[in-house]
């Protein structure tokens, strides 16, 4: 099957440090694709290239077929590529509905700092995304006054507002209280799919990524140390060692082991 999202070769280095170190990877269309690797790997380093927020020093991006590197961000959005951050990106005095609607006029290019009234379309069509995420009950409260598993929600809510073929997502679930983080998921994996949306997404939980991946990527000093199906990938002993071993405890058989 033909890659959506490809890098080929991706290398950047800050000082003596290789954040990318030869990144090659295919994301095919529809996929939900996990990356998980210890901190300091360079994972969201890879989500700045892709996504245009920093520039490779060797390699190429290519997206649908078409070379991106070094495109402006604004570029890659334009093109079908968004993305959100470690850090839920929301305009903290504003509502919820506000946020999804302020999205939505930026992916429109109409919305001005000097002419901020917003339009009913895009408060209609706000409501109708929040529905969506399941977030209509918030849609009055300000940003700054959710609990961290709605911020997240509300925060990708506003990149599938600019209805993106290829979603990146930093650590979607960081921050977010354990008893909330599966129904996070869930909703937000629900959407992507029927959307028809690609996800790239960083991830510390391996319950998550055992249950919502299609694949997973494991990033180690820069490159890609191993990419399969969750099952194979988190059963290999190398990854357990270096990467799980460090976020889980390894199973005992018939049950989780001192997960307490
Ligand atoms: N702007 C920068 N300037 C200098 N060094 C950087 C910069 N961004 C990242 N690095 C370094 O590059 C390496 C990879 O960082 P990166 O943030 O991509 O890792 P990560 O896998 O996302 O880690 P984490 O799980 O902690 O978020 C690290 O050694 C980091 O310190």
């Amino acid at each position: 099957m033909s890659a959506l999202l490809e890098a080929r070769g991706l290398r950047l280095a800050f000082g003596g440090v290789k954040a990318a170190d030869g990144i090659d990877l295919a994301v095919t269309a529809g996929e939900f694709l996990a990356i998980i690797g210890p901190n300091g790997a360079g994972k969201t380093t890879f989500i700045n290239m892709a996504t245009g927020y920093l520039r490779s020093q060797g390699g190429q991006i290519l997206f649908d077929g078409a070379e991106i590197t070094g495109r402006s961000p604004r570029e890659i959005v334009r093109r079908g590529i968004a993305r959100s951050f470690q850090l839920p990106q929301l305009f903290s005095e504003h509502t919820v509905e506000e946020n999804a609607a302020l999205a939505i006029a930026a992916r429109d290019g109409i919305w001005s700092p000097f002419r901020p009234l917003l339009r009913p379309a895009w408060r209609e069509e706000a409501r109708d995304l929040l529905d969506r995420f399941g977030l209509l009950p918030a849609a009055a409260l300000r940003a700054d006054a959710l609990n961290e598993g709605t911020r997240k929600l509300a925060d990708i809510a506003m990149a599938v507002a600019l209805r993106p073929r290829v979603l990146l997502m930093d650590e979607p679930t960081s921050g977010v209280a354990a008893s909330e983080k599966m129904a996070v998921v869930e909703t937000l994996a629900r959407v992507l799919r029927s959307s028809g949306v690609t996800a790239v997404f960083v991830e510390h939980d391996m319950d998550v990524v055992e249950r919502f991946a299609d694949r997973v990527a494991v990033w180690a000093q820069g490159r890609i140390a191993a990419l399969g199906s969750p099952a194979a990938v988190l059963a290999d002993p190398e990854v357990q060692r270096n990467v799980i071993g460090i976020a889980r405890p390894a199973r005992a058989t018939g049950g989780r082991a001192a997960d307490a």
